[in-house]
């Protein structure tokens, strides 16, 4: 039996650092960032939806989608978050399924489901276990305003946008502390893997 385990956590937590590192070691990670940037590109139903709610002002002149744009409407508006989730969130969650078929028809002993949303879409459900990334509040705004290269007040409405990170954590069956240096997180990847292996 394939064990399925869901990667999850804040935004600029440091799930993608988790993801590559499973990566690195030969495990097979479903990236759900990836799969919702395919579902809106040039062409797709997806994006015809979008420019049906948001209109032609959110695309760049090469016809892609303004991701950048996109953002700051729906992380600063409910509502119209709430509208792209309905848009884009039901074709994600369908390739996401067929991607963890697909892996288990391969009798792989482990994969891993990176959803950064995994509990506001209850894919916990999906899950054999799940892993919290978790840093404090202040690293996780100081690392995504230099990464994103946002001001406090847009960390902020990014950082509410989604369940508190204290939550997903709670509700979480591994934690990874990122608060410190990467190569402390991968060692406590490592613990989990070697007890993964050691009861399998
Ligand atoms: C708004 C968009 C265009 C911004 O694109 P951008 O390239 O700047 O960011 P990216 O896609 O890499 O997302 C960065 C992070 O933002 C957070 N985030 C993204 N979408 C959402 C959302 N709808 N609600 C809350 N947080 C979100 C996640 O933590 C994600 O890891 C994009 O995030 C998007 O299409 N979001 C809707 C799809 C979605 O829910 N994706 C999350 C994974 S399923
Ligand atoms: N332990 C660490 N020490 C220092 N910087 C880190 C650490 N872990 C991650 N970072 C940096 O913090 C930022 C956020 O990390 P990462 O992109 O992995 O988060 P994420 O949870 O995947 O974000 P998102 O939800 O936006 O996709 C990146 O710039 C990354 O290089």
């Amino acid at each position: 039996m394939t064990f399925v385990l869901g990667l999850t956590g804040g935004i600029a937590s440091g799930k993608s650092t988790v993801s590559e590192y499973f990566l690195e070691k030969k495990i097979p990670v479903i990236d759900a960032d990836k799969i919702a940037k395919e579902v809106v590109e040039p062409r797709t139903p997806g994006l015809s939806k979008v420019i049906s709610h948001f209109g032609t002002s959110i695309l760049q002149n090469n016809g892609e989608l303004d991701r950048k744009k996109l953002g700051t409407i729906i992380f600063n508006n409910e509502a119209e978050r709430m509208a792209l989730n309905e848009i884009v969130h039901g074709e994600i969650e369908q390739r996401i399924d067929q991607l963890v078929d697909e892996l288990k028809r391969e009798s792989l002993s482990l994969i891993v489901m990176d959803i950064p949303l995994l509990y506001e879409v209850d894919y916990q459900e999906k899950c054999d276990e799940v892993m919290t990334v978790f840093v404090s509040h202040q690293t996780q705004m100081t690392r995504l305003m230099k990464r994103d290269n946002l001001s406090e007040e847009e960390a902020t409405e990014r950082i509410k946008s989604q369940m508190p990170l204290i939550d997903k954590a709670l509700l979480s069956d591994v934690i990874i502390d990122n608060e410190a240096s990467i190569e402390n997180t991968r060692l406590q990847v490592d613990r989990w893997l070697s007890i993964f292996e050691q009861t399998r």
